[in-house]
């Protein structure tokens, strides 16, 4: 807890520190220096309605439900005017670093829907009011940046998710975009009828994304041959975890075709952690807090034949964006995870036991999902959210697949014109 304690204070002394300097401010009558002090507008039009203050230090709108708060700074440095931003290419031609800091409009008027800010200088910027809206942090916070179905397995089962069959997903953009939505909602995907062999598996692969090449090759292929240094190569049940938690940006998304099995067992596991992560939230606020904050080391150390690598990831556990507390990254890994060398004592304890409350959820037999995976049905999992696991197993069993960059399947679902 210790670290939000930091910055808590120093977000609460720079409160404290600028309620002063306004206090003194106005205690000194300096405010007769400031034409602007508080300038309040109530514009009530038929279609919009619409109220606006213009404060010392930043400008409050309030418009559509919302009451926003923006940094003068921010809106000059927003203005999409020609000759600050090329809409061509996207890109902003504004040189930030020439904004005088301490910028504040010269006038403001509204017309319809559109706010005009008139500069200092002269140069007039226009803003739509919806477009503030939908890009203000008040706005912001409200939204989630990735809409999800957390799941048990009995809810997994209950939504009937169609698998796509091979041709569809690799000929339509149909196909392809139910694929991608069914697995941004609960993070993982089938395709099915899928020819069982490394070559089609791996054109599956590239329909989507990029095939992010690791240590363990581009496409990978492996057998319980002790090939490498890892229990993954072995015939041993394997917990629940996610994958590659030892690099600093763990693996995105990884595929997996069994290509082979001759004998029992072997069915894999799948957990929502964020679905269990949700239930630390409720149950123990405090707890998912510190699991969000402490950052871990996982490692990944290998000897054998040609193979020598030693890997180090940093990170919490469960990693939330700041402004809406959005979940949108475990590392579970128990196997992997390092020493723990980096947290005191006491707040260690409070780690484990918080660890503890999680890994409780992650192991409640009604949040497993068993599914024996069979030459032709090829399984993508979101290894940022689904853990995997598998069963002990006899005999000769061939699996292969590959891991993908997040950013570019995240790029296919967003070109498809799915929210991601
Ligand atoms: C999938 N493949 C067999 C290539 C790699 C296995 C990696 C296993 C490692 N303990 C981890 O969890 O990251
Ligand atoms: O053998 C399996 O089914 C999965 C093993 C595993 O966890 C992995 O390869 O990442
Ligand atoms: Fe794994």
């Amino acid at each position: 807890m210790w670290y939000y304690r930091m910055s808590y204070l120093q977000s609460r002394l720079k409160n404290l520190l600028k309620a002063r300097v306004i206090q003194a401010l106005e205690q000194s009558n300096f405010k007769s220096l400031f034409p602007l002090a508080i300038h309040r507008h109530h514009t009530a039009s038929k279609t919009q309605n619409c109220t606006w203050q213009q404060h010392e230090d930043h400008f409050e709108l309030q418009y559509a439900n919302t009451v926003m708060h923006f940094d003068y700074v921010w809106l000059r440095d927003h203005c999409r005017s020609a000759s600050c931003y090329n809409s061509k290419t996207h890109q902003r031609s504004l040189d930030t670093a020439s904004v005088d800091l301490y910028i504040k409009p010269k006038t403001i008027h509204l017309d319809e829907t559109t706010l005009f800010f008139t500069w200092p200088d002269g140069h007039v910027t226009r803003y739509d009011l919806d477009w503030l809206v939908k890009n203000s942090y008040e706005g912001q916070k409200k939204k989630v940046i990735q809409p999800r179905i957390l799941w048990n397995a009995e809810i997994y089962q209950q939504a009937q998710i169609p698998s796509v069959d091979f041709q569809s997903f690799l000929e339509t953009n149909e196909g392809l975009k139910m694929f991608l939505q069914n697995f941004l909602l609960y993070g993982i995907a089938f395709v099915e009828n899928v020819p069982p062999t490394q070559e089609h598996t791996e054109k599956l692969a590239e329909r989507i994304s990029l095939i992010r090449e690791t240590i363990y090759g581009r496409m990978w292929y492996f057998t319980s041959d002790f090939s490498r240094d890892d229990t993954a190569y072995t015939k041993l049940a394997l917990d629940r975890h996610t994958d590659t938690t030892y690099f600093q940006e763990p693996c995105g998304i990884q595929v997996f075709h069994c290509l082979k099995h001759e004998g029992t067992g072997g069915r894999t596991l799948l957990v929502d952690g964020f679905y269990a992560a949700e239930k630390v939230l409720q149950k123990a606020p405090e707890e998912f807090e510190l699991l969000s904050k402490v950052p871990l080391k996982h490692e990944y150390i290998e000897n054998v034949g040609e193979c020598h690598n030693h890997m180090i990831g940093v990170g919490p556990l469960l990693n939330i964006y700041p402004w809406n507390k959005e979940l949108y990254l475990i590392r579970y890994n128990n196997y992997d995870r390092a020493v723990i060398n980096t947290v005191p004592y006491d707040v260690v304890h409070r780690w484990y036991t918080a660890h503890r409350t999680l890994t409780v959820e992650l192991r409640r037999p009604e949040n497993e999902l068993w599914v024996k995976l069979k030459p032709g049905k090829v399984l993508f999992i979101d290894n940022w959210r689904v853990l995997h696991g598998r069963e002990s197993f006899t005999g000769y069993r061939q699996l292969c697949g590959c891991y993908l960059t997040r950013d570019d399947v995240l790029n296919t679902a967003r070109l498809l014109g799915l929210q991601a």
